[in-house]
């Protein structure tokens, strides 16, 4: 398929967006979450010159990999009914999961009695190539030696345990990995953080937000993030996630954990097998019991604890995953899902996206025997 610039790249999910493109109007998933980038309150030492404002021009197209579609964001693609002054307020379904009617199913999984501890050891701001910037924050943790990650959209969420002052650090310490107030600049020397014992200098609080943010709790997918697979949706609702916690209006800023459980957690090699026992005749769940694995092998105690770090108590969450709703809550509901949000494939909704036949087999697995809360009639309507 050629690409915009007339380069042949392989079909993947998101079409790069255009200037005026206006195709998201009306579209109540997707304009109803209308959620600011950028909240860089929390400045305390300033650079000498204004040249550190953010990037608001994208690259060109041909500084940009196919392998990540950039968010649409504030000044390019966006709809300009979304900068109005009187933004749509986000449109989610309720959650209760303490009745079994409450939006999450009625299974209880199996959770840990204490979460598992977390250390957020380092963050970096990272402009996109959309223009929008988020900070990357890099996890440890004591249950496995994996690097999770948060990607965290606004500034006015901040990791508990980033900023914490480690023993015999200097400031150079503190700004280097990241625990610093604002922005860098060259020549600053100062982290802006209060290290005196108490609350963090400028820490926001959750309650000053208007509402919870927007989360995505997601599991790797170097298939469908990386190699443009077609065999699932999970590249097509990274890019939405992330285009989502972008959007303009919003003050509640967005994370997306990142949670390195490739495969639903039994690892890259095995997903593979199960896609070699797919094109053998087998759906998802059937392939990965044909391994000797569970159907899913996940636990979200990690996005637990990560999201409690980052100082939240209540949030909104991106799923269609029932199961994943009452697990990122905790054991004793140390987050409580307020309202979920659903994940529509684009193509189901007539905004771009993909059709394969691979995809839609998985989703209808996922529909039939996950649990997922779709409409199955999706899968049958055209583009
Ligand atoms: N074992 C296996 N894993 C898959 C397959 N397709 C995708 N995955 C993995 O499934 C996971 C996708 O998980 P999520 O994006 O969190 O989505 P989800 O649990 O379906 O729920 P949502 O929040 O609704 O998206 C990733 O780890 C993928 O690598 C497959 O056919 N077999």
């Amino acid at each position: 398929m050629p690409g915009p610039d007339g380069t042949r790249l392989p079909p993947f999910y998101s079409p790069r967006p255009e200037a005026g493109d206006h195709s998201h109007d009306g579209d109540v998933e997707q304009a109803d979450f209308l959620v600011s980038a950028h909240n860089p309150t929390l400045a305390v030492e300033h650079p000498p010159t204004p040249s550190a404002e953010p990037q608001t021009q994208p690259p060109p197209d041909s500084l940009l990999s196919p392998a990540f579609t950039p968010p649409a964001t504030p000044g390019t693609a966006t709809p300009s009914h979304a900068t109005s002054a009187t933004p749509r307020e986000p449109r989610g379904i309720p959650v209760d999961s303490t009745v079994p009617t409450g939006g999450c199913g009625s299974k209880q999984p199996q959770l840990l009695e204490t979460l598992p501890e977390v250390e957020c050891v380092v963050r970096a701001r990272i402009p996109t190539t959309s223009g929008t910037e988020m900070f990357l924050h890099l996890y440890t943790n004591n249950v496995d030696n994996k690097e999770h990650l948060a990607i965290v959209f606004g500034g006015q969420i901040r990791s508990k345990s980033l900023d914490a002052v480690r023993e015999g650090e200097t400031e150079m310490d503190r700004l280097v990995r990241g625990a610093y107030t604002g922005r860098l600049f060259p020549g600053r020397t100062t982290s802006g953080l209060d290290t005196t014992p108490g609350p963090a200098d400028g820490q926001a609080t959750p309650s000053e937000a208007p509402q919870p943010p927007l989360v995505r709790i997601h599991s790797e997918c170097y298939t469908g993030e990386t190699v443009w697979s077609a065999r699932c949706d999970c590249g097509e609702q990274l890019d939405e996630a992330a285009r989502l916690m972008s959007l303009p209006g919003n003050q509640s800023g967005g994370i997306i954990v990142y949670l390195r459980q490739e495969g639903r957690g039994i690892g890259l090699g095995e997903k593979l097998k199960a896609y070699n026992l797919q094109d053998l005749g087998s759906d998802t769940v059937e392939a990965n019991l044909l391994l000797r694995h569970p159907a899913d092998a996940r636990s979200y105690g990690l996005a637990t604890a990560m999201l409690r770090d980052l100082g939240q108590t209540e949030i909104r969450l991106l799923t269609n995953n029932p199961d994943k709703i009452r697990a990122v809550e905790g054991p004793h509901r140390e987050i409580a899902v307020k309202e979920r949000v659903a994940m529509v494939p684009l193509s189901w909704k007539g905004r771009g996206g993909f059709r394969a036949p691979e995809v839609e087999g998985y989703l209808k697995t996922k529909i039939e025997k996950m649990g997922h809360m779709l409409d199955m009639a999706g899968l049958s309507r055209g583009t």
